[in-house]
């Protein structure tokens, strides 16, 4: 099938990808030209794990091709995806304003029958305004289809590759065709593609996400009760999860979710529902939780020291929001960094992938490091943000030898409690006990 993609972030170019992958003919375009230039040269504008091979061997065998051209990108295509973005916009209810001008655009220059896919996570109703432009602008018939996307980041090729479902919103028995082939070879195994309205698969998405941040939200709150009653949140979590109807997945505290989908797409279904005179009240309580969660890590460490963080030096393992991604966008470590320098303290940072977009970020006001362990170098505690595979098993000799305090405060409990203890140091991590408070008379 020939397909074209419209955005070319981490949702359109691993759509692209992986649909050339299985033999369609695809033409991604981005208005970004440096972007485009880049890919044209063979270069990933992003880091994700598998993209790569993809990547090249579809650019090889000529079934994947970048330009800023959009009419000679559309002009063949049977389905158009719009990967477009779809930010916070006024009180937090989604811009749309990308998609519905992307939409105007496309409108003014098809002469034959499209498909339009809104791939981007957009509100009830937004197939609708499509295809209100569409009605405007063209005489051309068009179908305007929702096919929410569930790739996480990190993760996206193998779950593009194999999805656990596909949405699809459509009442136009031709489009349900044409997604019905395109997605086949998806969903060999037997995972479904599952065919609704437009407004049910656009409500979906926002469901989905909505229902994976409360489930963090609440494990959050679960380990803030075990800090003060004394009970473990890991002994809790596998007492949990163990249970069918809870399922294992998704119960990990931290420091709160980040990304560019979780924060805004709560706050957008919340809008959402106001705007409908619906007070969504969970939603309320699940930002509330997670704006409150990254401040509790930073209020603990600043108690620690007595209130006063002003010239201590905090080693900083992981940046990005999350691992195996180099996104920061809502990253609770951007947070974190910010009270940090408030408080007057130096930071050293290492992340494996995230550490340039740091860098153009905040620049110098923070120093960074070629490999976590550089970044210890004369440190009065290691703060760990991101639970990068690397930081799981490290060199614990070594460690003490670079740090100058045996002082951890770890955001996503990464360490076994009694190998702390038995290595002495100070570590604070979340819905756990402290270990090794005598310890703190050292900082
Ligand atoms: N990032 C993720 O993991 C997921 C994102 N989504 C949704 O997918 C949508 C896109 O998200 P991302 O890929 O993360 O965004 P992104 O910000 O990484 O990429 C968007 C791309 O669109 C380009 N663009 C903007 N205006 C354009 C135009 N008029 N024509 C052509 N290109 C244009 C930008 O230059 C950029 O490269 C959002 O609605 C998001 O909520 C859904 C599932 C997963
Ligand atoms: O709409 C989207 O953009 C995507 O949002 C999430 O994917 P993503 O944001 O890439 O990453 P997740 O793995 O879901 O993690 C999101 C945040 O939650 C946090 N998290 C996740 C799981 C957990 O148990 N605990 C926890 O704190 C992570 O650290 C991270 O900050 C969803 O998982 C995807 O299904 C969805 O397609």
């Amino acid at each position: 099938m020939k397909i074209a993609i419209i955005g070319t972030g981490y949702v359109g170019l691993v759509t692209g990808t992986c649909l050339a992958e299985t033999g369609n003919q695809v033409t991604c375009v981005d208005i970004n030209e440096q972007k485009v230039t880049m890919m044209q040269q063979g270069q990933l504008p992003i880091y994700e794990p598998g993209l790569e091979l993809l990547f090249h061997r579809n650019i090889i065998q000529e079934r994947l091709f970048f330009t800023n051209n959009l009419a000679s990108a559309i002009e063949n295509a049977q389905i158009i995806f719009l990967a477009l973005p779809t930010p916070p916009g006024e009180n937090g209810s989604a811009d749309l304003s990308y998609v519905l001008g992307a939409a105007k655009d496309i409108a003014l220059l098809i002469t034959s029958y499209k498909v339009i896919v809104t791939k981007s996570t957009v509100p009830v109703g937004t197939a609708d305004k499509v295809s209100a432009v569409f009605e405007q602008y063209t005489d051309v018939e068009v179908a305007v289809v929702s096919n929410p996307e569930f790739l996480r980041e990190g993760v996206a090729v193998e779950d593009f590759m194999k999805p656990d479902r596909i949405v699809v919103g459509t009442t136009d028995e031709r489009a349900r065709r044409l997604m019905s082939e395109l997605y086949a070879p998806y969903v060999r195994q037997g995972n479904p593609v599952i065919f609704m309205d437009e407004r049910s698969s656009e409500l979906t998405k926002y469901a989905a996400n909505s229902f994976l941040a409360t489930k963090i939200s609440f494990m959050n709150e679960i380990a803030n009760l075990c800090e003060l009653v004394g009970a473990n949140v890991d002994m809790v979590r596998l007492g949990i999860g163990s249970d069918d109807r809870i399922g294992k997945r998704f119960l990990f505290p931290g420091i709160g979710y980040g990304g560019s989908c979780f924060p805004k797409d709560v706050q957008a279904l919340a809008r959402s529902a106001e705007d409908n005179q619906y007070d969504f009240k969970i939603l309320n309580s699940v930002m509330e939780v997670n704006a409150i969660q990254r401040k509790v890590f930073v209020e603990k460490l600043k108690k620690y020291y007595g209130g006063n963080i002003e010239g201590k030096v905090f080693a900083l393992w992981g940046l990005a929001f999350k691992p195996e991604t180099d996104d920061i966008r809502e990253a609770p470590a951007l947070y974190v960094i910010d009270e940090l320098l408030k408080g007057g303290a130096k930071i050293v940072a290492y992340d494996p992938e995230a550490i340039n977009n740091v860098k153009y970020l905040i620049g110098v006001k923070i120093s960074y490091a070629d490999d976590h362990y550089e970044a210890l170098q004369g440190a009065d505690a290691l703060l760990i943000l991101t639970e990068w595979s690397t930081f799981r098993t490290p060199d614990f000799d070594l460690m003490e030898t670079l740090l100058k305090h045996k002082v951890i405060f770890d955001g996503r409990n990464l360490y076994d409690l009694d190998k702390m203890i038995d290595r002495g140091f100070y570590y604070n991590s979340i819905g756990r006990q402290v270990v090794n408070q005598s310890e703190k008379k050292t900082a």
